[in-house]
């Protein structure tokens, strides 16, 4: 376990890491979340002993790291994967650290063949990929069979079939008993891999929690709605009855309702109520990334803006819809979210095409014919 108590790191007048305390459980993959510059590689260096907290304590199994025995067998970590000296094949470079550590040498082939880089395990680490340098530096985690490992951003570079495998990677170290800690801003990822999480902002602890109660801590549920033929009248009917019930609706751009504060049962009887046909009612789960964007929105501290191009156009006016004073519903993520795509051309709803032919040479035309009863 890794235990963090009050833990604060100052660089001058900047503090990076501002009394974070916290616990990091065994058999668990807990996701270390927070905005660019929040901390999080401050943490895990002080976690790693090679940065001095300016006051609090880490420990690892009840002790600091400087005073673990043979670290490499206790603590397995990547923090850069670039902390490779380029002209070192990668074999060279495991056995080294091997050899200090009295890891056989035989674990260094093992490890190589874990992470799929046996092929190139005699070329030098600078003619890598970034991929391939973030498998090398699993690999060195992994040497010496670890109960405790810290990965920082570890599925940075890795192509999907990558990801893919150290999604299942962590998975399986938990669930061999160890502690998993990974750092990672890809947080569709992170909501597969992390099964608790520790987010922070400004280098303060904001969450420490389960992924699937932060993500209903800190999201609103809500529904969208859909009039048959994306009718106007039909939709201000049906907004109409929902307000009325106590519903708040904003209109998505393609033209279907987001309701809050209705469950589903609910709309679609106000809905039959009022006459108006429906083409969509589904419920909207938020995403962890929803979810995160909505807890350190006022922790992020590097903050993008439009480009306003000076001197070089006129923006364009932004087109506002009409509904409820241009009250119109953010974009949202839309993961874990399944809603029929709009209706096609002329209004007309989305039929499934009946085959790959038909889908090439006639989307938007016959599959959308509603005369079609397929
Ligand atoms: N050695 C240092 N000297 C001075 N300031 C530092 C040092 N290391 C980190 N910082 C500052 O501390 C803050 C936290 O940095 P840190 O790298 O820990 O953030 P992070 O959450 O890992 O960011 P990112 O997601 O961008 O990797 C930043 O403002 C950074 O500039």
């Amino acid at each position: 376990m890794i235990e963090a108590v009050g833990l604060t790191k100052r660089f001058g007048a900047k503090t990076a890491v501002d009394q974070l305390s916290f616990q990091v459980r065994p058999g668990h993959v807990t996701g270390f979340l927070g905005p660019n510059g929040s901390g999080k590689s401050t943490t895990m260096r002080m976690i790693l002993g090679l940065d001095q907290p300016t006051s609090g304590q880490v420990t690892i199994n009840g002790r600091p790291f400087r005073e673990l025995g043979n670290a490499q067998r206790n603590v397995g970590a990547l923090l850069d994967a670039k902390a490779v000296h380029g002209g070192r094949r990668a074999r060279t470079h495991l056995l080294s650290i091997a050899q200090l550590s009295g890891i056989p040498e035989k674990r260094v082939d093992e490890v190589l063949a874990v992470v799929g880089l046996q092929d190139v395990a005699r070329q030098r680490a600078k003619g890598f990929s970034l991929g391939m340098g973030q498998r090398l530096g699993i690999a060195t985690a992994l040497l010496g069979d670890p109960r405790v490992l810290l990965f920082d951003e570890p599925v940075n570079g890795l192509d999907p079939e990558g990801i893919l495998w150290v999604r299942n990677l962590m998975r399986q170290l938990a669930a061999e008993g160890r502690t998993v800690f990974v750092s990672s801003h890809l947080m569709s990822e992170m909501a597969l891999t992390a099964d608790h999480l520790i987010v922070i902002g400004r280098g303060r602890l904001l969450a420490d929690m389960g992924t699937q109660e932060f993500i209903a801590h800190n999201s609103a549920g809500f529904a969208r709605v859909r009039a048959a033929g994306n009718d106007q009248d039909g939709r201000k009917a049906l907004a109409a009855a929902l307000t009325a019930a106590g519903g708040r609706v904003l209109q998505e751009p393609d033209g279907a309702l987001r309701v809050t504060g209705l469950e589903l049962p609910h709309i679609s009887d106000l809905a039959h109520g009022a006459g108006v046909r429906l083409w969509e009612l589904s419920p909207h789960r938020a995403s962890l990334e929803e979810a995160y964007m909505r807890m350190t929105q006022s922790s992020v501290e590097y903050t993008s803006t439009e480009d306003p191009r000076a001197e070089l156009w006129e923006p364009d006016p932004l087109a506002l819809p009409d509904w409820e004073d241009g009250a119109a519903a953010p974009e949202v993520p839309q993961d874990g979210f399944f809603a029929p795509p709009p209706p096609g051309a002329g209004g007309k709803p989305f039929l499934m095409p009946g085959s790959a032919a038909e889908l090439a040479g006639t989307a938007g035309t016959a599959p959308n014919n509603p005369e079609d009863t397929r």
